[in-house]
């Protein structure tokens, strides 16, 4: 929806679109803002991928993936770069840090290999089926593409220039995991003067329900703003200043 002339968010924030929000409407430029794809990988949302291995349940994540290709759609439409994180490390796991690092002792793709050696398996390295993105999402030229290394997308990755080198200020997220990835880089972008939007129907949790709930209930609390798809759709679409009321965002949170 484009914003009135002169109109400001309830926060005294202006730009070319109003998005109906949690805990309220957030105005936002399309040409300074980036929609960000969170490690769509058949590790993360497959039968088989390394959550799946792991034990974590991944049967809720195939509407998900439907919705991110919305946002998607619409954020091209809209002339919204789109920029695609692939978590994961080199086939020797140097990038994932030997017993000197937390990431080694916490990370459940490695846990689950050193209890399993005999599966041999390679998850999230880079060049196998398991950092590969899901069969259903395509970047496309003109897209961005960045592995990272770690949960948080800012960490030992160009995002950060990257951004700024396109005057990027406003981050909308899609992706998996909610409680972990997503939040992980959309805090990081808070203390880097983001602003962090999700769309919460577009992500997906690793573990129970109630993580991506309280992720989101942290997120619109203290970091960023909670929205979701088809509210993004119309905010990039072209209904009248008046809907944005009437709109609202039900999201059950
Ligand atoms: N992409 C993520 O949110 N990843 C979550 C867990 C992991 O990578 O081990």
């Amino acid at each position: 929806m484009d914003a009135p002339a002169g109109y400001r968010d309830p926060n005294g924030r202006h730009g070319g679109v109003i998005l109906p929000a949690r805990p309220e409407p957030i105005a936002f430029d399309p040409a300074t803002t980036v929609l960000i794809v969170v490690d769509v990988q058949n590790a993360y949302a497959s039968p088989g991928g390394y959550l799946d291995r792991a034990g974590f349940d991944v049967s809720g994540t195939g509407p998900v993936i439907a919705r991110i290709a919305r946002a998607v759609a619409a954020a091209r439409a809209a002339g919204i770069p789109v920029l695609w994180f692939q978590n994961g490390w080199d086939p020797a796991y140097v990038e994932a840090g030997g017993p000197g690092s937390p990431n080694w002792h916490k990370s459940n793709a490695l846990k689950t290999m050193r209890r399993n050696p005999e599966a041999n398996t390679q998850l999230l390295a880079k060049g196998s089926w398991d950092y590969a993105l899901v069969d259903a999402l395509r970047p496309e030229p003109g897209d961005i593409v960045m592995g990272k290394p770690r949960y948080s997308g800012f960490y030992n990755t160009p995002l950060d220039s990257t951004l700024r080198a396109r005057g990027v200020t406003t981050l909308v997220f899609t992706g998996i995991a909610t409680n972990v990835c997503v939040e992980s880089t959309l805090r990081d972008g808070f203390h880097r003067e983001y602003f962090g939007i999700v769309l919460a129907d577009a992500t997906h949790q690793a573990g129970p329900e109630s993580l991506h709930h309280a992720a989101l209930a942290n997120i619109e609390t203290f970091f960023g703003w909670v929205s979701d798809v088809p509210a993004f759709e119309r905010a990039l679409g072209a209904p009248s200043p008046a809907a944005v009321d009437a709109a609202g965002v039900d999201l059950a949170g």
